[in-house]
């Protein structure tokens, strides 16, 4: 039995009079990618959003390693440890390579050495080249891999990932997931959110698949037939 990083009961939450995540419940260990998949529009990025503070739960826990991170504000969330990978990014086209990845030295709690940089951009030594270089000039695969170094500047213990490969080629696709797999394999406890079923499903350990904002189906990624009946019920 792992150790659990992020631990989450009964979670709702509303945009006005809208119920978009109804009573979701799930667990993910340190060294574990958890997919989550589902449709457009059943709540997935919603319920990325409510982990990492963006939007407030309604009702419900979260916990992170033990500690109720549940309505607290993104930063206090990002330097316990958590940190996210949006589905847009958020790079700062403005800001140069350098400053972008300065800026996930704000998910440190104590002291925010540039050198925590060097093992980032050894790892990613296209952007190493580039590091004077506005945002802007980057590729789109080129700024995926900058939103993935700068969340991993700071050694997070809890990832979460919104659609890493949309728009993506698939070779720079597979140099992502790679990523997440290093990721994982370093400790950390992920959560993916993609719409490329079959990329994601080589990647993960287990998933949840949602509906109308509830799980309606979860399982191990590695089980071929609960791999199965997982496409069946997406039809694809
Ligand atoms: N800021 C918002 N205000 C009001 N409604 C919203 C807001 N953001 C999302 N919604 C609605 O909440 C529902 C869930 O959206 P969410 O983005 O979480 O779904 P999703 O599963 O991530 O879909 P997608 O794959 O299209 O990103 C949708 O009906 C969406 O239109």
């Amino acid at each position: 039995m792992g150790e659990t990083m992020l631990h989450i009961r009964d979670l709702n939450s509303h945009y006005g009079l809208s119920h978009v995540i109804q009573g979701i419940s799930l667990d993910v260990q340190k060294g574990e990618i958890l997919g989550v998949f589902g449709r457009n529009g059943v709540g997935k990025t919603t319920l990325l959003k409510n982990i990492a503070g963006w939007v407030k739960p309604s009702s419900g826990s979260i916990r992170l390693d033990g500690k109720d991170i549940g309505g607290s504000e993104p930063d206090a969330i990002n330097r316990e440890g958590l940190a996210i990978v949006p589905e847009d990014r958020r790079i700062f086209p403005g800001l140069t390579v350098q400053e972008n990845l300065e800026l996930g030295l704000l998910g440190l709690k104590g002291p925010k050495p540039v050198s925590k940089l060097d093992p980032v951009l050894e790892r990613f030594p296209r952007l190493a080249e580039r590091v004077r270089q506005p945002a802007t000039t980057l590729s789109g695969g080129e700024q995926q891999m900058l939103a993935m170094a700068r969340i991993m500047v700071a050694d997070p213990r809890v990832v979460l990932i919104d659609e890493p490969s949309e728009g993506l080629a698939p070779m720079i696709v597979a140099e992502i997931f790679a990523i997440v797999r290093e990721m994982r394999d370093a400790g950390c406890a992920i959560v993916l959110v993609e719409q490329n079923i079959h990329e994601a499903l080589a990647v993960c350990d287990r998933f949840v698949l949602i509906e109308r904002g509830t799980i309606v189906f979860e399982g191990d990624a590695e089980d071929e037939p609960t791999r199965e009946k997982l496409l069946q019920k997406l039809a694809v």
